[in-house]
Formats: C-alpha cells, sequence, structure tokens
C-alpha cells in the first residue's frame, strides 16, 4: 500500500513538473514564432549547431523564411532577426533599449565582470570607454599619427613573404603572418612595441598568448551549451576552464601594465596616457580599468582584420581575373617604383570594391556580438521582453536573393553602384557599433593591396580552395589558408634592397 503511494505520488510530481516546463503555457507576450516546441530542460539548445549563422538561416527557412523569429535555449530568450527592415527598426526606433550586451561565462572571466567596452551596459561608464578610446585610438587624428606603424608593419609582412619565394613560387601559410601583422600593429598603438613573432624578444610569451588567444575567440559568443543551462559549466567544467585561460591572460596583462608603471621615461602610448589618468582619479582608472580597455584592443582589433585578410586572398586566389584586375588597377595608378601608400588607396577602387565584397561574403562576427534588451520593447509587431538576447544574422542577410543579385558569387563590381554599400553590415549600425571600423578599412586595403602589388599568387593545387568556416560563432576559414607567392621586381627594388 506505502509503495503504491509512493509510486503514485512520485508520478503525480513528474506529471507537474513536466506539466510546468513543458505544458501549453499561455504567454503574457506575443513572441515570434519558433521552429518547434522547447524540450523540457534543455528548451531549444539542441537546436544550436555550429557555425550558427548556417543554422539560423535553416531554422528561418523552417518557418517559411521567417524574418524573425524566437528560441529558447535552456533558460534565456532569444530573438533572430534576418531581414533589413526588421534589422532597421533594431537600430533606430529601439536602438537604446537594444543597446546592452548579454552576460556570458567567457565575457564574465576574461572581460573583468563583463565591465569592458564590448560587454558593459550601456551607460555612462560604457560612454567614458568609447570615448577614451576614440581619444587614443579611433579618432581620424589618431589614426592618422599611426600611419607609420601601418606601413612599416606591413613591410614586415612583405619582407616574410619574400624570405622564400625571391627566386620562384614558394608555399606560405598565411594565417600566422596575417595575425603577426595585426597583433603587432595593435600592440604599437597601445604599448608602443612589436610583440609577435620575429625580431621581438619574447617570443615564448608571444605564442603563448596567442594559443590563449585562439582558445578564448573560439569560445566567445552565443554559442556556449554553459551560457544557457547553468549546470553544463560545471559537468563540462568549462567554466573552470576559461577561469584559468582568465587567470594566464590576466598576469600577462598586468605584466603589461606594471612594465610601463615602472618606466621612468613617461612615453606617449595610449597605456601611459591611462596610467597618468590613473595618478588623477585613482578610483576610476583602476588597473582592471585599464586591462580591459588592453584586452578589448586585442581582441576585438587583431583577429578580426587578421581573417577578413585571409577570406579575401582565400578568393582572389580562386578568383584570378579579380586579381588580375586588382593588379592592373595598382600597377596604372602606382606604378613600379614604389609601395603602395594609404594615401593611394582612395585612387584603388576596384581594390576597395574587393574589399567591400569580403566583408559582404565572410563578415567576421555574422551574428553581430550579441545585444539585449533593457526594457520590453516591440519589433516588428511581436513582444520582446526585457533581457532577451537578440542575434541579427547579417551573415544571412548579406547573401539573401531578394536583395543582391547573384548573391553566392564573389563579384566585386557590384560595389560600382555606391548605393550597394549601405546594405552592409559587417561593422554592425547603432550605438553598438564597431568603432574600430577606420582602422579595419585601412590597415585591410593597404595590406591587402601591398600583397597584390609585390607578388604573384597561385593555389597550392589545381582545386579550389575550401571556402567553408570552421564550426564556431565567429567566421574564419575552417582550414588555415596555404598560398604560392613569387615575389615580383619591385619587391628586389623597394622592400628588400
Ligand atoms: C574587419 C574588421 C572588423 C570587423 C568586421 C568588426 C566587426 C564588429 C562587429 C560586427 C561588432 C559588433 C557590432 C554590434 O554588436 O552591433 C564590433 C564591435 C566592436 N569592435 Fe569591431 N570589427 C572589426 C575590427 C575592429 C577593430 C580593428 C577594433 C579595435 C581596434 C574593433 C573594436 C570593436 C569594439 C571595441 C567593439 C564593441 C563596441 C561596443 O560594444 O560598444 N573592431 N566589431
Amino acid at each position: 500500500m506505502e509503495t503504491h503511494f509512493l509510486v503514485l505520488s512520485l508520478a503525480f510530481f513528474v506529471f507537474i513538473a513536466l506539466k510546468l516546463l513543458y505544458g501549453k503555457r499561455k504567454s503574457k507576450f506575443n513572441l515570434p514564432p519558433s521552429p518547434a516546441r522547447p524540450l523540457p530542460f534543455i528548451g531549444h539548445l539542441h537546436l544550436l549547431k555550429m557555425p550558427l549563422h548556417r543554422t539560423l538561416l535553416s531554422l528561418s527557412q523552417s518557418l517559411g523564411d521567417a524574418p524573425i523569429f524566437s528560441l529558447r535555449p535552456g533558460n534565456r530568450l532569444m530573438v533572430i532577426v534576418s531581414s533589413y527592415a526588421i534589422a532597421e527598426e533594431c537600430f533606430t526606433k529601439n536602438d537604446i533599449v537594444l543597446a546592452n550586451r548579454p552576460e556570458f561565462i567567457v565575457r564574465k572571466h576574461i572581460e573583468y565582470n563583463s565591465t569592458t567596452m564590448t560587454s558593459a551596459p550601456y551607460g555612462d561608464h560604457w560612454r567614458n570607454l568609447r570615448r577614451i578610446c576614440t581619444l587614443e585610438i579611433f579618432s581620424s587624428h589618431k589614426l592618422n599619427g599611426f600611419l607609420s606603424v601601418r606601413h612599416d608593419e606591413t613591410r614586415h609582412l612583405l619582407l616574410r613573404l619574400s624570405k622564400n619565394s625571391q627566386h620562384g613560387f614558394a608555399k606560405v601559410e598565411m594565417r600566422n603572418l596575417l595575425f603577426e601583422l595585426t597583433i603587432n600593429n595593435i600592440f604599437r598603438m597601445i604599448a608602443g612595441k612589436r610583440f609577435y613573432g620575429e625580431g621581438t624578444e619574447q617570443d615564448e610569451v608571444a605564442s603563448q598568448v596567442r594559443d590563449l588567444l585562439d582558445e578564448i575567440m573560439a569560445s566567445a559568443g552565443a554559442g556556449n551549451a554553459a551560457d544557457y543551462l547553468p549546470i553544463l559549466g560545471w559537468i563540462t567544467n568549462f567554466e573552470k576552464r576559461i577561469k584559468k585561460l582568465a587567470s594566464r591572460l590576466d598576469k600577462f596583462l598586468q605584466s603589461l601594465v606594471d612594465e610601463k608603471r615602472a618606466d621612468k621615461e613617461k612615453g606617449n602610448t595610449m597605456i601611459d596616457h591611462l596610467l597618468s589618468l590613473q595618478e588623477t582619479q585613482p578610483d576610476y582608472y583602476t588597473d582592471v580599468i585599464i586591462k580591459g580597455i588592453i584586452v578589448v584592443m586585442i581582441f576585438a582589433g587583431s583577429e578580426t582584420i587578421a581573417w577578413t585578410l585571409e577570406w579575401a586572398m582565400l578568393n582572389l586566389l580562386n578568383h584570378q581575373e579579380i586579381l588580375e584586375k586588382a593588379r592592373t588597377e595598382i600597377d596604372t595608378k602606382v606604378g613600379f617604383d614604389r609601395l603602395i601608400d594609404e594615401s593611394d588607396t582612395t585612387n584603388l577602387p576596384y581594390l576597395q570594391r574587393i574589399v567591400l565584397e569580403t566583408l559582404r561574403l565572410y563578415p567576421v562576427a555574422p551574428t553581430l556580438d550579441p545585444h539585449m534588451t533593457s526594457e520590453d520593447c516591440m519589433l516588428a509587431g511581436y513582444d520582446v521582453p526585457r533581457g532577451t538576447m537578440l542575434l541579427v544574422n547579417i551573415w544571412a542577410m548579406h547573401r539573401d536573393p531578394s536583395i543582391w543579385e547573384d548573391p553566392e558569387m564573389f563579384k566585386p563590381e557590384r560595389f560600382e553602384d555606391e548605393k550597394e554599400k549601405q546594405k552592409l553590415l559587417a561593422f554592425g549600425v547603432g550605438r553598438r557599433a564597431c568603432p574600430g571600423i577606420g582602422l579595419a578599412n585601412r590597415l585591410v586595403t593597404l595590406a591587402l593591396g601591398s600583397m597584390v602589388q609585390c607578388f604573384e599568387w597561385e593555389r597550392v593545387g589545381e582545386e579550389y580552395v575550401e571556402s567553408r568556416e570552421e564550426p564556431m560563432t565567429l567566421m574564419r576559414p575552417e582550414t588555415p589558408l596555404l598560398a604560392m607567392c613569387k615575389a615580383r621586381p619591385i619587391v628586389h627594388k623597394v622592400v628588400v634592397g
């Protein structure tokens, strides 16, 4: 009798629990449609397969090309937008409401409890961080001041490429070289010194930091199950692992700050300026704030440019006629006696169009950086409650056949019509849009133009280079790019000679 009672009570308890979790609850909100009913406990978590932007496109197609839909992975509500009209609604009418960021485990630990520019909630602290970084890095005045750094680092890249390729084609691994170009640019801007690759003193520390960056970038964004079901963080040790990475990274960043602090001669770098602000306002400009600014510059500013360049080169290898056209433009406008200069790039429209086409088909942040609502709001007539995570699938929008002609084709010519540029969202729009766009455009165009001007390029094999991306939330080629390059005479004349 007692056993019966126990079984019945247990069954009743399970029934109530399932009803609460899985039963059809009438929400007070009119949410965007959802592709499937959420499963108990995990909700739609099982649907979030990588690469996320491809999965999200398929889910929207499963709802008849829904321009907006919702998912409930674990304990969060997520709204996904993949139409220009709704994206515009997000970043005009609702821009302030959507200017927050969701909390993620990686950000909590790596970005000092989400206090950095990329992760801080919209408000005075975030505004102040953006103001400081504009003064120190992003303003045209500052960017012009760092012109020699960009030229010098591009020259380093050309020297590295020319190492074995002066008398014939040599195989080169591009990812590492492009990373060296971008991380050294960023480092020289913030700390006044080169950091990574040939000719640096701390090769071992640098390659450890590089591995660390790789690991953290792979875990960045909206794709970690542990962010939706905290229990998974404990079971898989994810949070513990991230904490360890964060502590290694923090040690490195602290050493950078301490090194500058100990330097008797005050320099003119961003860290020097932040340390002098610390002297007058120690309560605000703590070491944590300074390290947070450095970490953001390194994370947001290095791999993004390097991967964009890798995608651009991959496409030039697959489209020799486009490469040829770009080279002819440079030879005609710049000639054979000097290297391309940043000021030349305004006069090289075809080169610029190659960069735009790369950003269209291969935006390195294909769903932007996730946003979060700070209040209830409406999108496309649906309710979006406070605390909802918003992903904007710009990768899908950049390939929408109703908006772009031959959307899957790499065709820089499409940007002959200047208006087409307005449809590019690779840097986001609105208050949280990328502040590094000026630097990114300058460095990508200069470095790409220089590589085209100075070398002949071929694929390693006959077959096209695979242009699939790695299964993660950010977007880089699945396999590090290998290419064959051969120095053109200009390299002997003005780079090596
Ligand atoms: C090709 C290169 C780059 C691309 C495609 C890119 C793209 C993006 C995107 C899509 C966002 C998120 C926008 C949003 O959530 O609405 C973003 C944010 C950001 N980017 Fe970039 N970025 C690039 C280079 C850079 C560089 C060079 C820097 C700095 C040195 C930088 C710094 C930042 C920062 C700090 C944010 C966060 C802004 C905030 O939350 O207020 N980015 N970027």
